[in-house]
């Protein structure tokens, strides 16, 4: 998801300290959803504790504008500051954190009980009024198994990994859809060179195609820009809305690309009661670790099976054949082991593959070392689909 700007707009912010931890907002996870169009418009989210206090996030928040609003290239700067959920499955993700009220038990509520959907804001996309996520998820009945990817942490290539694994899986004969859930940051359409609306045909919204995936974002159906205030049950509406307003057809499986961290999205599809399981991606550095044990125990809590973790960026080669471990050696492999989930392999940094990605060309449709990466991990992951 991103383009040179992009890049230069995370080597700014990666400027800028976190008071409470001394390190930078970029190695903190705190910028997500960073993206820029061609007429130099950046956006992001800046993601905060629970625990910061709405002084410091506006500091903060000013600095990370005016360092991006500096770059030459960057006409505007829209960004907001959310606080980040604990990883208790009862709270959402994010919550602005200039909302007084964001624990109170009416939000709560509001945000989870089946009685949200009632909410006005349960259609998102302006179509016609839907049941709640449980029946919409029958509409999928064509769809023989859905997998989520997800990660604990923000930028740890979550989105990446989803796209080039559901290539990977058509490539290997299987009817493949990708669904681009990750409602603050979405990247299918970028990742695949998408950009124009989708068709509406008979009331239905058609997914597009490439690659032999069919592919829906909800980057294609709104500005990523207006949903970043979404909570509760604008979410699950919008999750809802791409399950069954989406002429799917029949699918051997289904990827979801979910937002980081564990949220509303995820409950939304937990309520589904149609996941047949999850895909967790995680780099090997301790903060990314631990924040993965948080998402493996969200589905575990909730019976969803994990397949398995994937350790993305996990060596660079070197010219010489050497690896570089530049966030540690197998990390996440080691987490994984600890909390009694399978490993499913480990994917290189490929300075390919961000091209590759930019270019809307995924790395697992070339003839690349990393196309058999993802092709053997597709194996396992449609292995372990049929056994669930
Ligand atoms: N194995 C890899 N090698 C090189 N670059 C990678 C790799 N995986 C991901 N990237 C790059 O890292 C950046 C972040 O990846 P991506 O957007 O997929 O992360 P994400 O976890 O989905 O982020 P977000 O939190 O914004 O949803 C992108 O520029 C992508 O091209």
């Amino acid at each position: 998801m991103s383009n040179p700007l992009i890049l230069r707009v995370r080597s700014a912010l990666a400027g800028i300290d976190n008071p409470k931890t001394g390190r930078n907002i970029i190695a903190d996870g705190m910028i997500h959803g960073l993206g820029a169009d061609d007429e130099g418009r950046v956006r992001f989210t800046l993601v905060f504790d629970e625990s910061a206090d709405r002084e410091e996030a506006e500091v903060l928040l000013t600095q990370a504008k005016k360092a991006a609003g500096a770059l030459e290239g960057v006409s505007a700067v829209t960004a907001v500051a959310t606080a980040h959920g604990s990883a208790k499955p009862s709270q959402g993700r994010h919550s602005p954190v200039s909302q007084q009220s964001r624990h109170s038990p009416s939000s709560q509520q509001s945000r989870h009980s089946p009685q949200a959907t009632a909410s006005a804001h349960e259609n998102p996309f302006g179509l016609k009024n839907k049941p709640r996520v449980e029946a919409a998820a029958e509409t999928l009945s064509g769809v023989k198994s859905i997998i989520a990817v997800a990660s604990g942490k923000g930028g740890v290539g979550k989105s990446t990994v989803a796209a080039n694994l559901a290539v990977a899986l058509a490539a290997s004969g299987l009817q493949t859809g990708l669904l681009d859930a990750d409602i603050y940051g979405p990247s299918a359409p970028t990742l695949f060179g998408i950009k124009d609306k989708p068709a509406m045909k008979d009331g239905k919204i058609q997914p597009r195609e490439a690659y032999g995936v069919k592919i829906m974002s909800i980057g294609m159906l709104i500005d990523p820009e207006q949903a970043i205030a979404w909570r509760g049950p604008m979410v699950m509406g919008a999750v809802r809305q791409l399950m069954s307003d989406v002429d799917w057809g029949d699918l051997d499986v289904m990827i979801i690309d979910t937002p980081p961290g564990t949220g509303d999205t995820h409950l939304s599809l937990i309520q589904s009661k149609r996941l047949t399981g999850a895909v967790i991606v995680s780099t090997p550095q301790e903060m990314a670790l631990a924040d993965m044990r948080r998402g493996v125990s969200l589905f575990r809590q909730t019976e969803t099976p994990v397949i398995g973790v994937i350790e993305n960026m996990a060596w660079l080669e070197l010219p010489g054949g050497e690896r570089q471990y530049l966030f540690g050696e197998g990390g996440a492999k080691k987490a994984a082991e600890t909390i009694g989930a399978p490993f499913l392999g480990a994917i290189p940094l490929y300075p390919e593959l961000r091209q590759a990605s930019d270019d809307g060309l995924p790395l697992a449709a070339r003839d690349h070392p990393g196309a058999d990466v993802f092709k053997d991990l597709a194996a396992q992951i449609s292995k372990a689909a049929r056994s669930h």
